[in-house]
């Protein structure tokens, strides 16, 4: 079993050290935000996150995972060091390094003979071979190994991944990466870095690009009588399409697929490689937020948005999390703002007020005396509301459900006058 220093303990760092800990490896998990630090040595998780707090919890109590503040104590006497630090949009759209570049910083004069710098963070494509030249350390090899979970199902998608990537110039190393995830089971893929790189925005873009070729279909379905859900019905039957990511929506968004998408527009304008494919891509979602807002309008009309009450379901950047970086649920609530709706929200995970919108403690309260409501997120519960209550707590029952999440039938039913997306007027 491996000594493996963390680097980062958010969504990725942390699910890495507790997952890496869960599979025998001893892990200190290193962190320059010393509340969460503390927070973190006491199990306290402040992700919504399936299994993590159990995972942190075992690994503390079994002295295999231990948080520290600040990096050194993640860097000397391990054998592996994983760099999870955040990789933002910088101003030209590239990916901002600054927090890798300041680990490897560190880690260039820290880490003992022999160990491997693993970059878990995603990074444009070579990246990995340009710092192993900043690190300059030949005893010390660099690896790429881009992580593809997903949020809310982090530790599941991190102990049964469906593929392991690990990109090197040093063959040795990769395969001694790849064995730590020996116990996962996961088929393993080595390559050269920049190509692991490459990997992990071009499977992030091409469902990103799925997305906005189902939303666009949902907006022609509109118009020529089709209904978007026998359309992507008959799509999923052919595998070669596959059955997911197919659902519309408000547009996609969270951490990563709005910065990765702008991260590979800008390597290819590096390389000078036209993608028109990637700018539409991110073009058409643009588009949803302006489509929804319109969709409100014409729901909630002769009524104009400005003074108009509106209660949104929903404002994570999809169902299963709290994360609301990105969230498309709060770029239709700025536009709906703009044009002079006051707000209301209710999110299962969500208590603080975010921007226009005053987050409330129920559907119910969010219902009361509104004008309309907005499903944004597909929250399995919005779909089991008590639609005859609902309806009754409004000034006028009107619905736009941007998640083709409702029961059609019993919502129309109650009285409501239900819009969604793709399907029919
Ligand atoms: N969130 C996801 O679902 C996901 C999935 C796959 C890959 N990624 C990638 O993983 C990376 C991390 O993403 P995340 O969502 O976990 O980020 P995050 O914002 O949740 O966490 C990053 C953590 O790094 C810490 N940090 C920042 N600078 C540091 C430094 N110099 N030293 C030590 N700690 C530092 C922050 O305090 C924070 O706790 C990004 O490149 C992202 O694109 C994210
Ligand atoms: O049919 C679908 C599926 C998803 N979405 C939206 O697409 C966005 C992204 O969803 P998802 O991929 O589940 O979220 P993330 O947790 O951000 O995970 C993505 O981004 C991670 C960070 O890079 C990767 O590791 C994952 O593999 C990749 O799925 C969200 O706004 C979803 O609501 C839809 O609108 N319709």
């Amino acid at each position: 079993m491996a000594r493996i220093g963390v680097v980062g303990a958010g969504y990725v760092g942390l699910t890495t050290a507790a997952c890496f800990a869960r599979l025998g490896h001893t892990v200190v998990c290193a962190d320059v935000d010393e509340a969460k630090v503390a927070a973190l040595g006491r199990a306290e998780v402040g992700a919504h996150e399936p299994g993590l707090a159990e995972l942190v919890g075992e690994g503390l109590r079994d002295g295999r995972l231990r948080f520290v503040l600040g990096n050194a104590a993640a860097l000397s006497d391990v054998d592996f060091v994983f760099l999870c630090v955040p990789t933002p949009t910088g101003p030209d759209g590239a990916a901002d390094l600054t927090a890798v570049h300041a680990v490897l910083r560190e880690a260039r004069d820290a880490v003992p003979p022999g160990c491997v710098l693993v970059i878990k963070s995603t990074v444009p494509a070579g990246t990995t071979e340009r710092v192993a030249e900043l690190v300059g350390r030949s005893d010390v090899q660099v690896v790429s190994n881009p992580e593809f979970l997903r949020e809310g199902h982090a530790v599941d998608d991190f102990l049964r991944p469906q593929r392991v990537v690990v990109g090197a110039e040093a063959e040795e190393a990769a395969r001694r990466v790849v064995a730590l995830y020996e116990g996962t089971g996961a088929p393993a893929l080595v390559t050269r870095s920049a190509s692991a790189e490459l990997v992990k925005y071009a499977s992030n873009c091409f469902l990103a690009m799925k997305l906005s070729y189902v939303n666009s279909l949902a907006e022609l379905c509109e118009q020529v009588g089709a209904d978007i859900a026998d359309v992507t019905e008959g799509m999923r039957l052919d595998d070669r399409i596959g059955a997911s990511f197919l659902e519309p929506g408000p547009g996609w968004g969270g951490s990563c697929f709005p910065k990765d998408t702008r991260a590979l527009l800008s390597t290819a304008e590096d390389a000078h490689v036209d993608f028109p494919l990637l700018r539409a891509t991110i073009g058409t979602n643009g588009h949803q937020a302006h489509r929804v807002v319109a969709m409100v309008r014409d729901a909630v009309g002769p009524l104009p948005l400005d003074g108009a009450r509106l209660g949104l379901l929903g404002l994570t950047f999809k169902a299963g999390t709290d994360d609301l970086r990105d969230s498309p649920a709060l770029a239709v609530a700025g536009l709906l703002a703009e044009e002079g709706a006051r707000l209301t929200g209710y999110d299962p995970c969500v208590s603080a007020d975010c921007g226009p919108v005053r987050v409330l403690e129920s559907p119910e309260a969010v219902a009361r005396d509104a004008d309309g409501l907005v499903v944004l997120t597909e929250w399995p519960e919005f779909a089991e509301l008590d639609w005859p209550n609902l309806a009754a707590l409004m000034t006028a029952p009107v619905i736009v459900d941007t998640r083709n999440l409702l029961p059609a039938d019993k919502v129309t039913e109650a009285g409501f006058h239900l819009v969604s997306l793709g399907r029919p007027a």
